[in-house]
């Protein structure tokens, strides 16, 4: 800094702050970050430092002076009664004692304590209280404002919407921080990886975008929670926060086991030392330690900045990291054709798990880093669940190594990758063909709102697949007459793998289980469990001590799992932390050649499971390879199994023509565009024969609608899947069975109710909308003709519906439109 000419300075701290409301604008309003919180914190401390060093060049809008975020557009706004401020943060040990001096200066003795709760990685809430009744939820914000979210908190489980007891204020404001419990937060990322969609990049990120969500049902259904910290109100007394704490807990509201009163800075840094590693056992994800004076009167005493209060602190934990080895990078192809890199890593240890893989999102990132094979890398787990790899670590770079070339065609049907202008991700564009492409449109096909054939799981469906006999939805009625081959076939799970030239991999589990005999796999899952953070080829020699261990035909299996390392040592397979090449197995096994043929090479690349390979490649292998292989497959289709999938799929012939149509996974129609278009045109062909006018009469169907109907009756074979699903018995007609309307009042309107009504349920509504002739719509678009407005509609649908024009009646309106 000192070597910084005053204009250099000035225009140092015009880029730092440049760059700090870039980062803030994207953490705060898109819930991303492109940078670590430790990255972002080092910039805003050196544009602190510099905007000490010239004070002349502080202005009253830099970052350092404001709270980082904004209210967004599309809530109502709310003012806090008491700033929501943001807290002062360090690194170090030295910073934190240093902090300690001032509290002691500011209060001028030492005689004070602190109270200490980890810091949660979430959204910061503020609830207010009137009469016991939860009244308002409102976000930070600005600090000043933020956004209402009262509908969104309330479907938070734990959340009180009312207190009662005899010390309860007349009104009261408690503070807390929502987050999104891990747990939670990998199941959606599991969701999403499976359906192709980029994952959500923390769970903090996770929970500040579902809080600002449009939709409290989807809010509900992300199971949010909430730990509270603070308790504000002119006559709530307390005077200190540990009693503030105890109270809340008290009233009902979840306050965080972690908290404790430490009577000095050395009982805090013995604190921050307990939880360096148990705090990663937690259910959400913490990132350090806050600790605030407890005292009410000396906080008040103490005061704050602009910013942040004098009386407390965030002692940050630094995101943990650690150099492994890069072993192969396998690509993932998600249900929309979206390919994602994975890197292979040789496993270590990190923030309390052991780490084997790390996501690369896409080819820029690999380029970004500029990986090469065989590399170093450092890993780093911080707010991240997922691990992601910082960098490469140069020095260990072994001379003339390659730079990862990224595939070109897909791992799964080996058809040539696109890649968009403008977008990160490869694309394989073989949706008809190739497997997840076509999981993903047979479990929409199946799924409960279209078919309902509930017996068909995504497991099962897979398999199908894999084993040839589905490609289409057409080809589920065909399964009744091949019923008998269906029997023992392997219900593929994550058994299986691939690496990046297409080779089929299998668990190491079940490669050790099959190539010995006499152990269990209990007892291998257990060796393997015991060895979970050693590299694969030592986990194979402490395995060849553990037979010996087992005393069960030591000197056989000792020996096949010998000439099974001898062999995988000397292939030049990629290498997959717990997964194994199929083929070394089978050859460990004398069942083929180590070196492979091409047409053994084809056979491993093209099928998918064990029994495929057993079955269908056309090889011919001796009964006692044919016997012990069995130990490799997985789990198998039963006759019980198959005949619930049979029931399910003749059961669904009689699911009414708008389910069907929607099952057909045409773009743009969902579930109550089938049924709009399912009742106008009664039969497909009719649908199918409409002219463009004809279809843009319609209330609710608009071009783009129209261009992907045309799109999918244009191409051949969905011509042929409908024609076969006709004489299946499918239904491509609405049966007419005259309903008999109580009155047209309603005809050709699209209406829906939200909130509460008075005299109606829920289906009531329903069915008397359409019982007069309406239609009943169940998201709010701007096709809606009016709103019916129940009790407690909620805001933000509310001024969705004002923002699109919609018309909003009452309940009471509505019933004199009908009489
Ligand atoms: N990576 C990026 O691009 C980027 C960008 C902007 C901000 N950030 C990160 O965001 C943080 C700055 O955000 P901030 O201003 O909200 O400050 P902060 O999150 O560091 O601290 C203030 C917040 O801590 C929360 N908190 C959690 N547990 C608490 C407890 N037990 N007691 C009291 N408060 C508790 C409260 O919600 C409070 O609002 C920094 O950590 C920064 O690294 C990162
Ligand atoms: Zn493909």
């Amino acid at each position: 800094m000192d070597n910084l000419s005053r204009e250099e300075a000035k225009k140092r701290i015009a880029d730092l702050t440049q760059q700090i409301n870039y980062y803030n604008y994207l953490y705060y309003q898109e819930d991303t970050s492109e940078i670590s919180d430790f990255e972002f914190d080092q910039l805003l401390e050196e544009l602190i430092s510099l905007e000490q060093h010239y004070p002349e060049f502080l202005s009253e809008d830099s970052p350092s002076q404001r709270v980082g975020g904004t209210v967004t557009k599309i809530f109502e706004t709310a003012e806090h009664s008491v700033r929501m401020l943001s807290l002062g943060n360090t690194y170090s040990e030295e910073e934190l004692k240093a902090f300690d001096e001032r509290v002691a200066k500011g209060l001028g003795h030492r005689n004070y304590s602190y109270f200490c709760e980890l810091k949660f990685d979430g959204v910061a809430i503020s609830l207010v209280y009137e009469n016991g009744k939860l009244v308002r939820a409102v976000t930070r914000g600005d600090g000043y404002r933020g956004d209402v979210v009262t509908e969104n908190v309330k479907t938070i489980r734990n959340i009180p919407l009312s207190v009662t007891g005899k010390d309860i204020p007349e009104h009261f404001e408690v503070r807390g921080e929502v987050f999104l419990p891990r747990k939670e937060f990998d199941k959606i990322n599991k969701q999403r990886l499976e359906n192709g969609d980029p994952p959500l990049a923390n769970p903090r990120n996770a929970a500040s975008g579902t809080l600002k969500m449009q939709d409290s049902t989807i809010v509900a259904k992300r199971r949010l929670n909430c730990y509270f910290y603070q308790l504000l109100g002119s006559d709530i007394g307390v005077s200190k926060q540990y009693e503030a704490i105890s109270r809340l807990e008290k009233w009902g509201f979840n306050v965080s086991p972690t908290y404790k009163k430490c009577r000095d800075i050395t009982a805090v840094l013995a604190y921050i030392d307990e939880w360096r590693e148990k705090r990663f056992r937690m259910p959400v994800d913490t990132d350090g330690v806050v600790l605030k004076v407890n005292d009410y009167e000396q906080q008040d005493e103490l005061g704050y900045t602009a910013k942040i209060p004098r009386w407390a602190i965030a002692y940050k934990y630094q995101a943990e990291s650690a150099m492994t080895g890069l072993l192969s990078i396998t690509y993932q192809v998600g249900r929309t054709g979206a390919i994602t890199p994975v890197a292979n890593l040789s496993p270590v240890s990190l923030a309390g798990t052991t780490v084997k893989r790390a996501s690369l999102h896409n080819a820029n990132e690999i380029e970004r880093l500029d990986i090469h094979e065989g590399d170093q890398v450092l890993v780093e787990k911080g707010g991240e669940i997922i691990p992601k790899i910082t960098s490469v670590v140069l020095d260990e770079r072994k001379a003339g190594s390659k730079p990862i070339t990224y595939i070109t065609h897909c791992p799964e049907c080996g058809t040539l990758l696109e890649r968009k202008e403008g977008e990160a991700k490869h694309f394989c564009p073989n949706a008809d063909q190739c497997p997840p492409q076509v999981l993903g449109r047979i479990e929409h096909f199946v799924s409960k709102r279209a078919l309902d054939i509930d017996s068909l799981g995504t497991e099962r469906i897979r398999a199908l697949i894999n084993h040839g006999y589905v490609s289409t939805a057409a080809d589920l009625y065909d399964l009744p007459q091949r019923e008998a081959d269906l029997l023992g076939l392997e219900v593929t799970d994550d058994q299986y793998t691939r690496c990046s030239e297409g080779f089929l991999f299998i668990l190491l589990k079940k490669a050790l289980y099959a190539l010995t005999e006499g152990i269990s796999q209990k007892e291998i899952e257990n060796f393997l469990e015991a060895h979970e953070e050693v590299a694969q080829m030592d986990k194979l020699h402490r395995f060849q001590d553990f037979i010996q261990e087992s005393g069960k035909k030591v000197r056989e299996n000792q020996k096949r799992v010998e000439i099974f390392v001898s062999i995988l040592k000397e292939s030049a397979f990629d290498a997959i932390e717990d997964y194994v090449p199929v083929p070394v197995v089978f050859a460990a096994m004398g069942a083929v050649e180590e070196t492979l043929t091409d047409e053994l090479k084809n056979i491993f690349r093209s099928k998918n499971t064990v029994h495929d390979i057993l079955v269908n490649s056309g090889l011919k292998f001796e009964d006692e390879f044919i016997n012990k292989a069995k130990k490799l497959k997985g789990s198998t289709f039963q006759a019980g199994v198959i005949k619930n999938m049979m029931d399910g799929i003749e059961a669904s012939k009689n699911q009414p023509f708008p389910k069907v149509l929607f099952a057909l996974g045409i773009r743009n129609i969902g579930e109550n565009t089938a049924l709009l278009l399912a009742d106008h045109f009664k039969t497909i062909d009719r649908l199918r024969l409409a002219s463009d006018e004809e279809l843009l009469e319609i209330n609710g169907v608009g071009e783009t609608l129209v261009s992907s109907i045309k799109q999918y009756f244009s191409q051949k074979q969905n011509l042929e899947i409908i024609d076969r699903l006709k004489s299946h018995g499918l239904q491509f007609e609405t049966k007419d069975e005259p309903k008999t309307l109580e009155s047209t009042k309603l005809e050709g309107k699209k209406i829906l109710a939200s909130g509460k009504l008075n005299h109606f349920k829920r289906d009531e509504i329903i069915d008397f909308v359409q019982s007069h002739g309406g239609i009943y719509s169940k998201s709010v678009s701007k096709n809606l003709d009016f709103i019916i407005e129940g009790e407690d509609m909620g805001p933000s649908k509310k001024e969705k519906a004002q923002k699109l024009g919609i018309k909003l009646i009452s309940e009471k309106e509505f019933l004199q439109m009908i009489s």
